[in-house]
């Protein structure tokens, strides 16, 4: 690399479901991890991309925006559950990638409606999502106190953490199995592009990969 060589980008991505989805589609976008990226038994966390000199980083969901609003990487895949989430200001989601399907839904135990207490101006719930819980409940006139969990949701109700939960909500299984009921359905989920706000404005190359996933995800409608 010379002095005047822009900078490399960095791409960030989740590590965990949604990348056996992303992948296929990062590697017709020309964002093609190499070798390293698949060693199971290497510690590494950033990764050589075949044929450019961009870096691949593999980083957990939240944190894949995190990065990428801060500008610390400028390009990423995510689900719109983190975007909104977060809704940093200079994170933007231009593409819809249509993968990664789910939904982020309030959920409550399967009793009997008779000993369900009437509507509420004030419930604890457990989620991993306190502003779009906040934010949906508020919307209903009802004040949530958010008991913040990363994982295992469903174990709160029946051990008397909160009386319900938002979680992430796919087959329904995880639900069913902890004996919960869906109750509403808070947002409509899928994994987005996102880029850096100032990075998109400023360096060409942040443009042509929007184009090149865009183009992608379009074709696929079209077929
Ligand atoms: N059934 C599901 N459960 C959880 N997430 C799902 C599901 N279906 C799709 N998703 C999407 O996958 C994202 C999680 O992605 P992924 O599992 O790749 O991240 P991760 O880094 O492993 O997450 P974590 O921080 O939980 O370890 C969610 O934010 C959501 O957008
Ligand atoms: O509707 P389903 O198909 O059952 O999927 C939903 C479950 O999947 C996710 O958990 P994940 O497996 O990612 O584990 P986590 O609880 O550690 O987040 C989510 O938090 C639900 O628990």
């Amino acid at each position: 690399m010379s002095d005047n060589d822009p900078a490399p980008l960095t791409f960030a991505v989740p590590k965990g479901r949604i990348l056996d989805e992303a992948l296929p589609l990062m590697e017709r976008a020309g964002v093609v991890p190499g070798a390293e990226f698949h060693d199971r038994k290497s510690r590494s966390l950033s990764f050589d991309c075949e044929g450019s000199d961009m870096r691949i980083i593999r980083v957990r969901a939240f944190d894949v925006a995190t990065f990428v609003a801060h500008g610390a990487a400028q390009v990423g895949i995510v689900g719109s559950d983190v975007v909104e989430e977060f809704a940093y200001p200079d994170l933007y989601a231009p593409v819809d990638l249509d993968i990664g399907h789910c939904r982020l839904s309030v959920a409550e135990p399967a009793e009997d409606d008779a000993a369900r207490p009437g509507p509420a101006s004030h419930l604890r719930i457990a989620s991993k999502y306190p502003n779009l819980t906040r934010r949906h409940f508020e919307g209903r006139g009802v004040q949530a106190e958010v008991v913040k969990l990363n994982g295992a949701m469903e174990l709160a109700p029946s051990l008397g953490l909160a009386s319900r939960i938002v979680d992430l909500v796919s087959t329904g299984r995880t639900l069913k199995e902890n004996g919960l009921v869906e109750t509403s359905v808070i947002l409509d989920i899928s994994a987005r592009l996102i880029v850096n706000r100032t990075a998109f404005k400023t360096d060409e190359r942040v443009g042509r990969l929007v184009e090149a996933f865009r183009s992608l995800v379009d074709r696929k409608a079209a077929a």
